[in-house]
């Protein structure tokens, strides 16, 4: 029997594949990464219709939340969450959490409230199935570009959170920050917060360091801590007061992610390097 050279070809990569992907690391964090946002696409297909059943509906996030479970065993991630006690509120409440990468999704996932959506960059909206998918769970997209479109978003969405018994969950950094440490938050969640007069419950994630970095192209199996922190109120509060309550949220947050890192305090703060 003849081989052809398409053949040829094929066995070629059926062999080399799985080599280059137990010898080379930076070939398995490509892999690992591609598969990732692959599989995420794939599972937006399968999730599409069940959501587009209730239509654009928060209740839809419960739906992407089961689908996403298993994820973090296909990549050897274990997940410790510690404060479950601290989420017992019936009022909405705004979550705040640290952003090391797309990985937080699993973290996110992890713990994600009922009637919980996420604010996201507008460019997510148009990441194809998946985008699809959020804006079908109610996914609040705000343009970072445009701070006063994305204020009269958040605005809106604090009306909601009131009117419709929703909780929102935002990244105040703004942007993923690979650097093992917390950049200086933005303020709009905090603004929320405060319009809609609700709680603020931070959430911090432990580094990645030790499984995931994005520098040096390396992902492996690992553990992260997911610890829920006791709610702050912000009863009272007018806007004058937002700067203050931004800086406090975030020196805890900070301290604690330092702590479950097993990184020395004061170090590494993004403000003050
Ligand atoms: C099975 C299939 C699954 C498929 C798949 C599922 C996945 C299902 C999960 C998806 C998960 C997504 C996860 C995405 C994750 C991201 O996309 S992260 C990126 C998007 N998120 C954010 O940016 C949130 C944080 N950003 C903010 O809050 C920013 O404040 C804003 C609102 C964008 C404005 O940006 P900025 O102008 O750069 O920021 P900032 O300096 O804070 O504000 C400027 C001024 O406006 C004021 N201001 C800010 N906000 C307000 C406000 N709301 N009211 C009044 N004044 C305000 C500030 O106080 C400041 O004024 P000063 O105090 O300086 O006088
Ligand atoms: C037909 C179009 C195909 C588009 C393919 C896009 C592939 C995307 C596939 C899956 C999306 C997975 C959803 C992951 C949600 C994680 C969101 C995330 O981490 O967004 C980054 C955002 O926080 C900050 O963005 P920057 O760090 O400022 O940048």
């Amino acid at each position: 029997m003849e081989i052809s050279v398409g053949q040829w070809i094929l066995i070629a990569v059926l062999i080399l594949v799985p080599l280059l992907y137990e010898w080379s690391a930076t070939f398995k964090y490509f892999c690992k990464m591609a598969f990732y946002n692959g599989w995420i696409l794939l599972l937006a297909v399968l999730a599409i219709p069940i959501c587009a059943v209730r239509g654009r509906n928060v209740e839809n996030m419960k739906i992407l939340r089961f689908m996403l479970l298993h994820i973090k065993y296909l990549y050897g991630i274990k997940i410790e969450v510690r404060g479950w006690e601290n989420f017992s509120l019936k009022e909405p409440y705004v979550v705040v959490s640290n952003h090391q990468s797309e990985l937080d999704l699993l973290g996110m996932m992890e713990i994600l409230p009922n009637r919980c959506v996420p604010i996201a960059k507008r460019e997510l909206m148009y990441a194809g199935t998946a985008g699809l998918a959020c804006w079908l769970a109610g996914v609040i997209f705000i343009n970072r570009k445009k701070t006063d479109d994305a204020i009269s978003v958040m605005s809106e969405a604090a009306q909601t959170m009131l009117r419709e018994d929703v909780r929102v969950w935002v990244f105040p950094e703004g942007t993923r920050n690979h650097d093992g440490s917390m950049l200086p938050f933005k303020r709009g969640a905090f603004h929320l917060a405060v319009q809609a007069q609700v709680p603020i419950i931070p959430i911090v994630m432990s580094s990645y360091k030790d499984f995931y970095n994005k520098k040096d192209r390396r992902f492996t199996t690992g553990k992260c801590t997911v610890r829920i922190l006791p709610k702050v109120d912000t009863r009272g509060l007018g806007s004058d007061e937002v700067p203050e309550l931004t800086e406090s949220v975030r020196k805890m947050m900070l301290a604690t992610f330092l702590e479950l890192s097993g990184e020395p305090s004061q170090s590494r703060d993004a403000c003050s390097q």
